[in-house]
């Protein structure tokens, strides 16, 4: 098969930077949506996306289902210590959390990585990381062919943590605190489209309480994850 797209990571991609300029507009027009104050990042915020009660659904679910994380790289357990699971694709509700988080952003669905749960316990945390995929790693090309970069991260809190958890990107000088039913956006890449090194961003210890999150990444093209590269 001749392969349409270039092996570009970590370089400026007119694709991604038209997911960009869509999502960018389609979110600053949204009057329940706002925009996180730093001009080197898109971040944007949307309270109360998820209700108390679907929230709790959630975290049920999560609970069920719930595996020490894993990172792409396979290294260093201490990195990220909570517990993450990818919830049930053929669960209606999950297929509806999933979908209004689509819709919001105008992303189309087959783009979006499973939705995935997370739960952090006391001292867990998610060390500093960027969620794009660097070009000079052992599993990029994998990824590569499976959808390409991550372009967009969605992640919504699930409960408010009683001290800690708050998910911090310091090159911004941004940090934000979980609360329940909040969905967090942002966007991986700069306007031309090449990674955005400044949304560097860590999950920060839970001191007390526990956290839980679901995440949904999205690929610049339709994710396919049993290609091969
Ligand atoms: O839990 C958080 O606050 C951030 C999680 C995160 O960055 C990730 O899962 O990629
Ligand atoms: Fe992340």
């Amino acid at each position: 098969m001749t392969q349409t797209w270039l092996d570009d990571a970590d370089v400026p991609s007119q694709a991604r930077a038209e997911i960009g300029e869509r999502t960018r507009q389609r979110l600053s027009r949204n009057p329940m949506v706002s925009r996180l104050p730093t001009d080197k990042a898109e971040m944007f915020l949307r309270h109360g996306l998820v209700s108390p009660a679907e929230c709790a659904k959630l975290i049920d679910k999560i609970d069920a289902g719930c595996k020490p994380s894993k990172l792409f790289s396979g290294t260093d357990s201490g990195y990220r210590t909570s517990s993450s699971c990818n919830l049930d694709i053929y669960d209606p509700f999950i297929i509806a959390i999933t979908k209004r988080i689509d819709a919001l952003m105008g992303m189309e669905g087959d783009h979006g990585e499973l939705l995935q749960g997370q739960r952090y316990e006391q001292t867990q945390q998610y060390h500093l990381h960027c969620d794009y995929f660097p070009g000079n790693v052992h599993y990029w090309p994998a990824m590569r062919v499976s959808g390409g970069q991550r372009c967009w991260t969605a992640m919504a809190y699930l409960c408010d943590v009683e001290e800690g958890g708050e998910t911090h990107f310091p090159r911004l000088g941004l940090t934000v605190p979980p609360r329940t039913g909040t969905l967090l956006m942002w966007n991986n890449m700069n306007a031309d489209g090449s990674p955005n090194h400044d949304t560097l961003h860590a999950a920060l210890p839970v001191s007390r309480g526990v956290k839980y999150v679901v995440t949904r990444w999205y690929r610049e093209r339709r994710w396919e994850p049993h290609s091969k590269p």
